[in-house]
């Protein structure tokens, strides 16, 4: 598909986004976009960018330069409407310490006026997925992965069209983990684009429809399993052998063992 026709139907489209900090330019003229359906696994070692353009594209950053578009909105004009539609789960999930969980579901209902009668069940079986039984828990006093949990409960039951996860497995034991791949597909049959992180390239492997890497801030290499092993011209490779032939890091391994 050319360019221009996937960026015209897609969801989330980012054009020369890029960010400085200082003279430092941490996502360097990134162009990518995610169609409804598709699952979109961002991938680079760290300090490679990822978690920047997350937040230029969920704007909770504002690029230095390039544009954000998602649901057909420009983020530079359409901030709070896009803020509203989409779902967004950080690496570090920030929430208030001294509300009890029900009390941030309700905080979250409130800011999104949602329809309670139906928001309640839907409540009720995300809890019952991801085994979140402690609602009347103080956010201060959770585990990390219990918060990530909530967020992920705060989120899914808003059903947006548009996901963000940065690192969404970290924390989750194995079951949680699996619920959270199989409504993450679910979600994208249903006709969301989901946007995620990940340094675990076996979920990237099995989940995401299409591949972005991106080192030192430029996406160096984009598309699908396949067409990745044809880009790096070997037929059987797993993602685990073409990252680390795309971000040259494979060789230097090797040195580095023998060094030990
Ligand atoms: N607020 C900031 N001020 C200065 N430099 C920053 C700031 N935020 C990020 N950076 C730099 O930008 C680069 C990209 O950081 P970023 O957090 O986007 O990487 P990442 O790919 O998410 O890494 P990781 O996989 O380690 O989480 C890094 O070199 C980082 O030090």
């Amino acid at each position: 598909m050319d360019s221009e026709r996937r960026e015209l139907i897609s969801l989330i489209v980012a054009r020369g986004l890029t960010r400085k900090f200082g003279d430092f330019t941490a996502v360097d003229h990134i162009d990518l976009s995610v169609r409804p359906g598709e699952i979109y696994g961002f991938l680079g070692p760290n300090g490679a960018g990822k978690t920047t353009t997350i937040k230029m594209l969920t704007g909770v950053l504002k690029p230095t330069e390039g544009e954000v578009e998602i649901l057909g909105m420009k983020m530079s004009t359409h901030e709070i409407e896009i803020k509203k539609s989409i779902g967004v789960i950080p690496d570090e999930p920030k929430i208030y310490s001294h509300l009890t969980g029900k009390e941030f579901l309700d905080f979250i209902i409130e800011i999104y006026d949602l329809k309670e009668e139906e928001i309640d069940k839907r409540i009720a079986e995300l809890c019952e997925a991801f085994k979140v039984d402690y609602l009347g828990k103080r956010v201060g006093e959770m585990s990390h992965g219990m918060k990530q949990k909530l967020m992920l409960v705060s989120v899914f039951m808003r059903k947006p069209k548009v996901i963000f996860l940065d690192e969404p497995t970290v924390g989750l034991d194995a079951k949680s983990a699996r619920i959270l791949k199989l409504l993450l597909r679910k979600y994208a049959d249903e006709g969301a684009a989901i946007f995620l992180t990940t340094h675990i390239l076996e979920i990237a492997e099995k989940m995401c429809d299409r591949i972005g890497i991106i080192n030192k801030g430029r996406l160096i290499a984009e598309g699908t399993m396949e067409e990745l092993r044809k880009l790096a011209g070997q037929k059987e490779a797993s993602l685990e052998d073409l990252f680390l032939q795309l971000t040259a890091e494979g060789e230097e391994i090797e040195e580095i063992i023998k060094e030990l």
